[in-house]
């Protein structure tokens, strides 16, 4: 069995002749097991990448495997919740649980389905999925995912339209039934708060390309965030920096050892403080950790 979950070997897309690369020359390996939140501006690629993992789409140039497979020999071990969660707007809420126990009938799991979409989202099984709201039809999406007991769960912005109360729910459940079954998970958002105390994986993609993968501890203590009396920050890559009056602030990573000096701070970033100052700074040399690089890579470096 293979002990990636994932891994891209220069993998581009491009819509159309004339479009631009909605990813190009994307390498990076995902380790199984693991819990990761794939964020990025608007644009940047991330539902390109996750469409390309569940098979949906064919790379214009490069690869991508997941599982040790080509997606599409590996999609009934993969679970993929679409960004729009298509569902079947005629048919029941329990029709639709049906629906996934028939397409997945060595896997499914109904007591998961069940729980997520009767008991804890108190939804009526005769409801038709077309009368159900937005979050509604998220929780019946997520039941159908986890149902299927995915090796591989790919989930393109899940919470966003749900209550506070049905995220924090789902995101409990989500992270105990990954925990249980070790399954991969690999989840974009914009809300990098939910993603904090969840994942423990990042890949990080601007413009097309991967800006930063790896463990989200290693790569949290590759950088430092120094606020102190303005001074040159020499031979320490510099992320960003911003300087009001005589204070500088910056977000560097240090090229061996840092001290800000006696009048400044220097902590270890949370994980806004890093993809904020990554989403400001789209020219940051890019960061990729031994854990994140393909042998290819591995070689290279
Ligand atoms: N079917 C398509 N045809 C043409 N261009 C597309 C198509 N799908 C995506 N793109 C383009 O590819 C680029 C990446 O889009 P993608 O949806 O992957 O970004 P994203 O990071 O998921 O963005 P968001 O955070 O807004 O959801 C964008 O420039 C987008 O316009």
């Amino acid at each position: 069995m293979s002990d990636t979950a994932m891994e891209a070997a220069g993998l581009g897309k491009r819509f159309g002749r004339r479009g631009g690369w909605a990813l190009h020359e994307c390498s990076f390996r995902l380790p199984t097991g693991r819990v990761c939140a794939v964020v990025g501006p608007n644009g940047a690629g991330k539902s390109t990448l996750l469409a390309h993992a569940a098979g949906l789409l064919a790379p214009t140039e490069g690869s991508l495997t997941v599982l040790g497979s080509h997606p599409a020999a590996a999609r009934e071990r993969i679970a993929y919740v679409a960004q729009n969660k298509p569902l079947y707007p005629q048919l029941t809420v329990a029709q639709t649980l049906r629906l996934g126990h028939e397409l997945n009938p060595a896997r499914w799991d109904a007591s998961v389905a069940e729980r997520i979409t009767y008991e804890n989202g108190g939804l009526d099984p005769k409801a038709k999925v077309r009368t159900l709201s937005g979050g509604q039809r998220t929780r019946v999406a997520l039941a159908l995912a986890l149902g299927k007991r995915p090796e591989l769960l790919l989930l393109d912005e899940p919470m966003a339209d749900l209550d506070p109360l049905a995220r924090h729910e789902l995101m409990g459940t989500l992270m105990a039934e990954a925990a249980q079954y070790g399954t991969t998970v690999v989840m974009s958002s914009h809300v990098v708060a939910e993603l904090e105390g969840s994942c423990d994986y990042l890949l990080l993609i601007g413009g097309g390309q991967v800006r930063l993968a790896g463990d989200l501890d290693d790569l949290l203590a590759a950088h430092t965030l120094t606020t102190g009396p303005v001074r040159d920050l020499t031979p320490h890559t510099v992320v960003e920096s911003r300087t009001t009056g005589r204070q500088l602030t910056a977000l560097i990573r240090p090229q061996g050892p840092f001290s800000g000096g006696p009048d400044a701070r220097a902590t270890t970033p949370s994980l806004e403080e890093l993809v904020l100052a990554h989403l400001r700074s789209p020219e940051a040399p890019a960061l990729i950790l031994a854990s994140a690089r393909t042998a290819a890579q591995e070689s290279a470096a």
